[in-house]
């Protein structure tokens, strides 16, 4: 026997959907379950998500992001800065089939599983890029970028407001702290352009606890 070996998830102890997540998925909840079962098992595995988020996949991970989706149209081209695991752009890209996702990633290994993850649940809709999203200005422009636990706003506008077409949006998926990120952003809004940001405050019908979405919009 090999001690060096990981042990295999116990996937039993992955947290039961919600009721109703199956009507908010739709057609697309064969495949999201197959997503949680990617990251309960080789997601936990290769490091991607702590194993402590298991019985809470569902609704801190995957429909904490998939709420995003309701500002999101199928002409939009998302830009998912910080993909890590592929939150937000993997739900995003489930729930808006038509809609164009690229997830942003810079390191080796979460872009080995996001491919991996990716072709298998046959999203013909994503695209990944290996890169630190500040290095793809004049190579990609986004109408819409999303990011979950990667920066302050600071630092996410200083690094996407160049990869952002006209009317571009940012959705920033933001704890409770949030007022006192976006209180430091005031110079930096006026510089390129960008609105006041909005907090969204959106359950989906489906979450006890809702997410916030902070959009901001160049004008
Ligand atoms: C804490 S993880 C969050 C992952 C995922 N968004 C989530 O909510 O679970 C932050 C991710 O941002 C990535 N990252 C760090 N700097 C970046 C940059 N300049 N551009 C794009 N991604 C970056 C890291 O490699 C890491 O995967």
């Amino acid at each position: 026997m090999c001690s060096s070996v990981l042990p295999m998830t116990d996937i039993s102890a992955l947290e039961v959907p919600p009721a109703g997540t199956e009507a908010f998925f739709g057609a697309a909840y064969p495949a999201a379950t197959r997503y949680a079962q990617h990251l309960a098992t080789t997601g936990i595995e290769w490091g991607l998500i702590g194993p402590r988020e298991i019985d809470r996949l569902w609704t801190r991970h995957i429909l904490n992001c998939a709420v995003v989706a309701e500002f999101i149209d199928d002409s939009d081209v998302v830009g998912d800065v910080g993909s890590g695991a592929g939150l937000p752009g993997i739900p995003i890209a489930l729930l808006r089939p038509e809609t164009q996702v690229v997830l942003i990633e810079p390191m080796e290994r979460r872009v080995e599983w996001l491919k991996m993850v990716v072709e298998d649940l046959g999203l013909d809709n994503v695209r990944i890029v290996r890169a630190r999203v500040e290095e793809l200005v004049d190579e990609e422009m986004f109408t819409v970028v999303t990011s979950r636990a990667v920066k302050a706003m600071t630092t996410l506008i200083e690094w996407t407001h160049e990869v952002m077409g006209p009317d571009g949006r940012i959705l920033a998926l933001k704890g409770a702290s949030v007022e006192a990120e976006l209180a430091k952003t005031k110079k930096l809004l006026k510089r390129y352009r960008l609105s006041q940001p909005k907090i969204h405050i959106v359950d989906g019908g489906i979450l006890d606890i809702p997410s916030r979405v902070v959009e901001i919009v160049k004008k």
